[in-house]
């Protein structure tokens, strides 16, 4: 069993605690509020974001980041992808070479278009791209804090790391598959959050299943499309960092981007929403970038458009359905099967 540092004592960085307590690892949370580090070790508990779960023995809450991370064998990074950059500076400083470095983060960063390994890439000088780790799947933490069965992929470019990720964190109550696309893994993670608040907005209108089912496979649509013209595996996005991500955060009521998309289609506005959130919600970054990299890809990103311009052109979201359902009429497999083809008929 190994010791395991956690930063980010969010859910799911909790949440990620427990699978890797529940392996017998020594679980290192580190917490950038000294109250809350103390509070977790003391009632075994992280009130404010897993109120109702009891914290194995071996999770140990750490406010000094270098106590937390001494003698590591790996690293988890889950902090919100705004956070990612900070963290890992001050990382930088301490960070032993030869420690796997796993991420959990789901955000693409607005400017600069990075995704999260490649912003711990440019932060952390003494680790090569090569052998960071993501972790990304259908998994929202207060169900894996029950050991609900959950199951995710870990990519990275140097399978050995990938294989050392699964190994950490496979049980039976988490299932843990290996990917070398840690493009396309990232890419789905990421830009699912955004078609999630389109699901909430359509639910908070009062829209049913049909036009959830439509923004799903839509959704799907654009996210490949623009993931596969970034050279990512098509096949990636029909795996669950893609399809599964996508049903897991569009339907359920756990997702912070399906309700904060819920209090939006209700009439809500953006800043009200986010405050009454407490959390994060990443897909209001993540359509930054998005919107960004479909300009700049020239990739036909419609839904994805259409929320960007709902939290940032005071676009209502009556006016988004009009311009989603009065689109010039099209095939329906036109692009997916020229991508697939353009992919696999080499
Ligand atoms: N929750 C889930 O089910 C899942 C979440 N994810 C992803 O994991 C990432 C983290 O999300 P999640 O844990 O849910 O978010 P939460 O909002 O639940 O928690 C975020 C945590 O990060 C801390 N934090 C914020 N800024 C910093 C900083 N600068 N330095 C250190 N810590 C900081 C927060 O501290 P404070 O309390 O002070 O704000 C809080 O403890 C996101 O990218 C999310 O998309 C992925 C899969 C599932
Ligand atoms: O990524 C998640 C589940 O897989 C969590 O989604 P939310 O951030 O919308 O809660």
């Amino acid at each position: 069993m190994s010791k395991i540092a956690v930063l980010g004592a969010g859910s799911w960085g909790t949440a990620l605690s427990i699978v890797l307590a529940d392996n017998g690892h020594e679980v290192c949370l580190w917490s950038h509020r000294k109250e809350q580090a103390e509070r977790i070790n003391s009632t075994h508990k992280n009130e404010k974001y897993l109120a109702d779960v009891s914290l194995p023995m071996n999770i140990k809450a750490f406010y000094n980041l270098e106590e937390a991370i001494k003698g590591a064998a790996a690293i988890v990074i889950v902090v919100p992808t705004k956070a990612i950059r900070e963290v890992c500076q001050e990382l930088n400083q301490i960070l032993d070479k030869g420690i796997t470095i796993i991420h959990a983060s789901k955000g693409i960063e607005p400017g600069t278009l990075k995704r999260v390994s490649e912003m711990v890439d440019e932060e952390l000088h003494h680790f090569k791209y090569e052998d960071i780790v993501v972790l990304s799947g259908p998994s929202h933490a207060e169900e894996v804090a029950l050991r609900h069965p959950t199951t995710v992929t870990v990519a990275a470019v140097n399978k050995n790391k990938a294989i050392h990720a699964q190994d950490l964190f496979i049980n039976e109550a988490f299932r843990v598959y290996t990917s070398s696309d840690i493009l396309g893994i990232e890419l789905g993670g990421s830009l699912k959050n955004i078609i999630a608040l389109g699901a909430g907005i359509s639910d908070g209108l009062g829209y049913g299943d049909n036009a959830k089912a439509a923004l799903i496979t839509r959704g799907l649509a654009e996210m490949a499309r623009l993931g596969t013209k970034l050279g990512a595996d098509p096949l990636s996005f029909l795996g669950l960092s893609g399809v599964g991500d996508l049903i897991v955060t569009c339907t359920s009521v756990h997702s912070r981007n399906w309700r904060a998309g819920n209090l939006l289609g209700k009439g809500h506005d953006l800043d009200d929403v986010l405050n009454q959130m407490g959390m994060v919600v990443e897909g209001v970054r993540t359509v930054k970038a998005a919107y960004q990299f479909a300009k700049e890809e020239a990739v036909e990103m419609p839904i994805t458009t259409g929320i960007y311009q709902i939290l940032f052109e005071n676009k209502t979201p009556k006016d988004i359905v009009e311009q989603l359902m009065g689109r010039t009429k099209r095939e329906e497999m036109d692009d997916i099967a020229h991508l697939l083809v353009e992919r696999y008929a080499k």
